[in-house]
């Protein structure tokens, strides 16, 4: 067994199993604390809350809780390997709201026969938590499955792999074109992978100001054109009028390669028939659409991304989702609109811009970070992601009419 793989199984199995726990926030050592932590005293807020459902927010652990919720259809890019393997993973995000955001969090992990009963399954519980992260769930169901249930919750639904992966997609790219002095309007793109990653990423960067023609999508199937009669209604929109039936065709002068498929699907071939100053973002987790190492051993000019956390540009919805649902939880969001998503995506990639820490280099081990090719993006360490992005969102939140709070004071300063 390799050393990274027997180090990252014990780092799982020792010296506890698992990422997360539970940790109690009041006194509970007399008589007299569980009196008011439990029987008699736990019935007066249940009367309040009763009485008034907002009054879950003061009494519980409600406003800072978010469930990870999934049912395992696609677990990063290792496919669809079912609800329990997927617990690693689901534990991993909980560890980075906590970390990255001091959000409580918990994974819930779904075994389900139809779309409406996994749909059924998480409005029932929907209450408990103030907001829900929808995790590593597959399409085309993640759509439909998103859609019911923004409708049916009355807390934010966000499906992490589509939003948080485009917003920093989004940042990442802009910051890219701009280092390799490009437009985003005049962008030539390639998705690879018709996904719920890839569906969201291309929706974003054209809200972002690409032009839809300008994007050619590919699933395993090949160019996604007008003339398929394959495809589900998410791909159908991406769907261009063109002979062009191959990667190599689509890449052929491409400025950007967007990878959210698989592992090792770009070869280095297409890479070089990549227009000059090309931007690759290869964010198939764990194993990326091209090795880093491939890339730059083909061409010199390009700017690289990865999902990872091992090479520069780590191009990873981590980035987004805590401070996302700090921003939403913090002026209770009724819902996580595009304004707010946009908010973040200027939020982050206006950091990137800004002088390092020495904090953050000492954590991502380098010894300096200047915005450029290997530095388009922050790291996920960064301090300023916090309050920075969640501030952007907070506001935009009540700039377009879905906080239902006033915005907290430590939003107000600057
Ligand atoms: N870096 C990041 O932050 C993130 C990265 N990702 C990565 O994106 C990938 C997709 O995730 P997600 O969208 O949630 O999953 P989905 O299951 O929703 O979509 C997967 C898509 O990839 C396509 N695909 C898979 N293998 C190939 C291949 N060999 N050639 C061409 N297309 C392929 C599928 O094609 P078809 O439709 O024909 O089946 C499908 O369209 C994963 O690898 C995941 O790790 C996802 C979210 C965040
Ligand atoms: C990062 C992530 O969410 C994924 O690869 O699915
Ligand atoms: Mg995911």
């Amino acid at each position: 067994m390799s050393d990274f793989r027997q180090k990252a199984l014990d780092y799982h199995a020792f010296p506890t199993p698992g990422k997360i726990s539970v940790e109690i926030s009041k006194p509970a050592e007399t008589a007299q604390d569980l009196a008011l932590a439990y029987s008699p005293g736990v019935a007066e807020p249940v009367r309040e809350i009763a009485a008034d459902p907002d009054n879950a927010y003061k009494y519980t652990g409600k406003g800072n809780l978010v469930a990870v919720i999934t049912n395992g259809t696609a677990i990063l890019g290792l496919g669809n390997l079912g609800p329990l393997a997927s617990k690693p993973v689901m534990e991993g995000k909980a560890l980075l709201f906590k970390r990255f955001a001091n959000i409580d969090s918990v994974d819930i992990e779904v075994t389900h026969r139809t779309t409406e009963e996994f749909i059924q399954v998480v409005a029932a519980i929907a209450d408990t938590f103030g907001g829900i992260n929808l995790e590593d769930i597959k399409a085309p169901e993640c759509f439909e499955i998103e859609k019911a249930l923004i409708e049916r919750c009355n807390v934010p639904v966000f499906h992490d792999d589509q939003h948080g992966t485009a917003i920093v997609t989004a940042a990442g790219l802009i910051n890219s074109l701009e280092v390799q002095g490009k437009k985003i309007e005049e962008a030539q793109i390639v998705c690879m992978g018709a996904g719920a990653a890839a569906v969201a990423c291309m929706q974003l960067l054209i809200k972002c100001g690409a032009l839809r023609e300008n994007i050619y999508m590919l699933d395993r199937n090949g160019v996604i054109h007008s003339r398929r009669d394959d495809l589900n209604e998410y791909k159908a929109l991406f769907a261009n009028n063109t002979d062009k039936r191959t990667l190599e065709d689509v890449m052929d002068g491409a400025d950007v390669f967007v990878g959210v498929s698989g592992p090792d699907v770009l070869p280095a071939a297409a890479v070089t028939m990549m227009a000059d100053k090309p931007v690759i973002f290869a964010c198939s987790n764990p194993d990326p659409e091209i090795k880093p190492e491939l890339a730059h051993a083909t061409r010199q000019d390009l700017v690289m991304g990865t999902g990872r956390s091992d090479y520069p540009n780590q191009v990873n919805n981590v980035l987004c989702f805590p401070f996302i649902f700090r921003g939403a939880l913090d002026v209770r969001a009724s819902q996580i609109n595009d304004e707010m998503k946009v908010a973040a995506v200027d939020a982050i990639r206006a950091l990137a811009k800004e002088p390092v820490p020495q904090e953050v280099l000492d954590a991502s081990g380098y010894e300096s970070l200047t915005f450029g090719k290997d530095y388009v993006i922050p790291k996920p360490m960064d301090p300023r992601l916090l309050p920075r992005v969640a501030r952007a969102v907070a506001l935009a939140a009540v700039a377009s009419g879905v906080a239902r709070t006033e915005l907290p004071e430590n939003y107000m300063l600057d």
